[in-house]
């Protein structure tokens, strides 16, 4: 079966120094595919070459067999590819529900223009969309902090606001950057065991990590880049103990 995503010699020069170089992979649905590199090893990059934000400078970018390579990012976001960032964003002045129901943007029916008069069909999707938000809430613990103001809350409950305003779009590719930055092992463990059951619900996800514990834990596969190459992939047990992957850690 043909993976959700598959890179095929990526490359991404930025005035001729490469950033990522010739990198394949392949992030099949159902489970957590890692991508793990020491600082500067084009790990971002290559999040903003899958998701648009850059253009490639060689190679393929396949999701779901079709190749996307071309496609700006509102495009992928609609054929399914859905991201959280490195630093939170977030509207810190509305309510974690509000924040949520953004996330909603693209399969709202109900037109602009309805939502300007205040259509019952526009009311009608408002309650739905409302409804589908608390469920995620729900599944996420935080049914309770609905109408709390989303800046106020912590770095842990910020991240799962983040999670799943990238959930609402009901994504087939799901990409994690650095999603336990900053946070300490229980906070890190209870969002493993949130991005282990997406994983489980059908989802292709990659995680973006320069933890290597954190994803030896949760990944069924992973690939090491360093200096914008691939260094090693595998089994994370074997991936661990391959002395290029130790050194490119070490000397990092
Ligand atoms: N827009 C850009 N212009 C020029 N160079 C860039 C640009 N974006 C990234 N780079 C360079 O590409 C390389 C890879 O950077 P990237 O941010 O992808 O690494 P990373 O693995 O995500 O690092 P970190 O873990 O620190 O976030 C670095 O040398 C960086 O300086």
């Amino acid at each position: 079966m043909t993976a959700t995503l598959v890179l095929q010699d990526v490359a991404r020069h930025f005035g001729g120094v490469p950033a990522v170089d010739k990198l394949s992979l392949q992030v099949p649905a159902g489970q957590i595919t890692g991508l793990i590199g020491p600082n500067g090893a084009g790990k971002t990059t290559v999040v903003n070459l899958i998701t648009g934000l850059l253009h490639l400078s060689s190679g393929k970018v396949l999701l779901d067999g079709r190749d996307v390579s071309r496609d700006e990012a509102p495009e992928l976001a609609r054929a399914g590819v859905a991201r959280t960032f490195q630093n939170i964003r977030l509207v810190p002045d509305a309510s974690v529900l509000e924040n949520v129901v953004a996330g909603f943007h693209r399969h709202e029916k109900a037109g602009l223009w309805a939502n300007l008069l205040g259509l019952p069909s526009a009311r009608a999707e408002a309650k739905r969309l409302n409804e589908r938000a608390m469920a995620l809430l729900e599944r996420f613990g935080m049914t309770a902090l609905a109408e709390h103001r989303a800046g106020g809350l912590s770095y842990g409950h910020q991240r799962r606001i983040e999670m799943m305003r990238a959930l609402a779009t009901e994504p087939r590719l799901l990409l994690l950057d650095e999603p336990v930055a900053g946070m300490n092992d229980a906070e890190a463990e209870s969002l493993a065991g949130i991005f282990r059951s997406v994983a489980a619900s059908g989802v292709a996800v990659l995680l973006i990590e320069h933890n290597m514990r954190f994803v030896m834990s949760l990944c069924a596969h992973l690939y090491v880049l360093a200096s914008g190459r691939l260094i090693a992939e595998g089994l994370p047990e074997a991936v661990g103990r391959d002395p290029k992957v130790v050194e490119a850690y070490l000397g990092a």
